[in-house]
Order: C-alpha cells, then structure tokens, then sequence
C-alpha cells in the first residue's frame, strides 16, 4: 500500500508528454509484480521501518495527516491507502488532508480538487468510451468511493480547510493551509505557522507526498547524497512522525549511500530527476 500510493507521484503528466495513454496504464500498475519489479528504484527505503511504527499505535483516535501533491492519479492513490488506513487497520480512526491554496507547480491539490475528485469518480459519464476497466471493477470503485464520502460525511476525512478549532481554541483553516504556499522551507514552519506547527506535532503520522513537498523539507539544499534524512529536515526533524513518498524530479537527494549515487551516475542514469527513482524517508517523533 505504501508503495502504491508511493508510485502515485510518478504520474506526473509534465514529465510523460511522450506517453500514450496505454502506456501510463502500465505506469500506473500497481499489482504485485509490478510492485516488484519497481522496488528496485526505490533508492532509500524506510517502509518496514515506518510500518513497524504504526503497527505501535494502540488505542482509538489515531490521527493521519496527508500533506497532498498532485490532483488526478496521484490524489487517488492517496485516497485509496487513507482509506486502507481507516477501514482496513486498527491503528487510525481519522485522517487530515492539506491541500494547497493554489497550485505551486502546475497540479497541485487545491480544495476545489478535492471536492471534485470524488464526484468525477461517481459520475457516469466521467470515464471515457475506450476504457478498459470490466463492469464488476466499476462496481468496485463506485463501492470504494461511496466508502470515502462515507467517511467524509462522518468526520473521518477532514479537508484541512475545513479545521475550525485545535484545543478548543477557534482557528481558520484557510489561514492554517497558507504556509504551505509561502516562500519558506519546512525548516521554519515552527516559527512562520505555530498553529500548523502544533496541528502536526498532535498527529500519529504526517505523509508529505511528492517532489515539491521534498524539496521543501530538505531546503532545496545541494546536499552530499549520504547526508542523513534528520539533518536535512533542520529544525523541523523530531517535530511529529514524519513520512515522504517521493519519486525524484528534481537535484535534491539524501540518505542514499555514496556508492549507489556514483554507480547510477556512471551509467549515465538520471536517477534525479527522471522520476523514475523514488525515496521513502520516515524520521520518528524525538
Ligand atoms: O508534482 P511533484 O511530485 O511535487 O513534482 C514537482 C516537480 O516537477 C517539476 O515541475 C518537473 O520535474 C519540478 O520542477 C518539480 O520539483
């Protein structure tokens, strides 16, 4: 599940111009070999650490927060491991999704987005003629979506937009959401949005999905690739449990070792930004 919604951002439609779309089906497979067969490009790889941290969470009233990428493809696979978490495991009862207030590069996930995912998924009309999907798959997605409205009508899914009060004290969600289109890296969320900071640092897990939501935890920093994950974060590193599910598109890279950079570098691969490699990076609450 990890790595499905992982390959999410890979489907990064600024980067598969040259695509058809049978072949963005393929991108978008996320069965078992195809999990395989990607695993390998998986450069940093924290996902039994971070599954070993969940499975330790006991009790009612776990509380996941999604910061969102990409509307589309991306945001539906994000949707589908919220859900895995809430209906599927006993460890989270409500999940938290950030959007961003407008789009930082291009497709970002705005509130209108949100909202409009799930009817599109609902409606009839939304799929095209040439699509592959069988009668009982649509059936499965209609059941698994009403599940999501379901879930957003009960409170379980929270729009961050939408959070009106944090420790009984009033908060505007709008104003919450506005660092994350601010110019600053994560670094200096404490200081730039103390509210956000305190939000988060109440949460059992924080998933920042994506390329754009790396480079801002990292500084966009030109650090040595075998740089530990905690230092890049600065200041922010131990302030809630942290998560990234990013498929490199851009320069910024750590916690890989030296020598696995060198070699993809001496086979000429554009492991950093191609999209092609990804990162899953967990640092635990200190
Ligand atoms: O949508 P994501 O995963 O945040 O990716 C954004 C990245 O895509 C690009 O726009 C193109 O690769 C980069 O400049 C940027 O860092």
């Amino acid at each position: 599940m990890i790595q499905m919604c992982l390959w999410g951002n890979a489907t990064d439609l600024s980067l598969l111009t040259h695509l058809a779309p049978s072949d963005i089906e393929h991108l978008q497979a996320v069965g078992k070999g195809a999990q395989q067969a990607r695993a390998a490009f998986i450069l940093k790889d924290d996902q039994e650490a971070v599954w070993e941290y969940i499975k330790t969470l006991v009790g009612p009233g776990g509380r996941c927060d999604f910061v969102l990428d990409n509307a589309g493809f991306e945001l539906f696979t994000d949707f589908v491991f919220a859900d895995f978490l809430v209906t599927y495991t006993p460890y989270f009862s409500k999940i938290v999704f950030h959007p961003k207030l407008f789009p930082w590069f291009v497709s970002d996930v705005t509130p209108a987005d949100f909202e409009t995912t799930i009817v599109s998924l609902l409606s009839t009309t939304f799929f095209p003629e040439i699509s592959t999907r069988s009668p009982e798959s649509a059936a499965h997605l209609e059941k698994m979506v009403k599940r999501w409205q379901s879930h957003l009508e009960q409170g379980t899914f929270i729009l961050s937009t939408n959070i009106n009060k944090i420790d009984d004290q009033k908060v505007d969600g709008a104003e919450l959401c506005k660092f994350w289109t601010g110019p600053w890296p994560y670094w200096n969320m404490k200081e730039r949005s103390s509210q956000l900071w305190g939000w988060l640092h109440t949460s059992d897990l924080v998933i920042f999905k994506g390329d754009l939501n790396y480079r801002k935890l990292t500084g966009d920093v030109k650090w040595p690739v075998s740089t530990r994950f905690a230092t890049s974060l600065g200041p922010l590193a131990g302030s809630f449990p942290l998560l990234s599910l990013r498929t490199n598109k851009a320069d910024v890279a750590v916690d890989i070792p030296q020598e696995v950079a060198d070699d993809l570098d001496a086979r000429g691969e554009k492991w950093r930004v191609s999209g092609k490699y990804a990162l899953v990076s967990f640092e635990p609450r200190s």
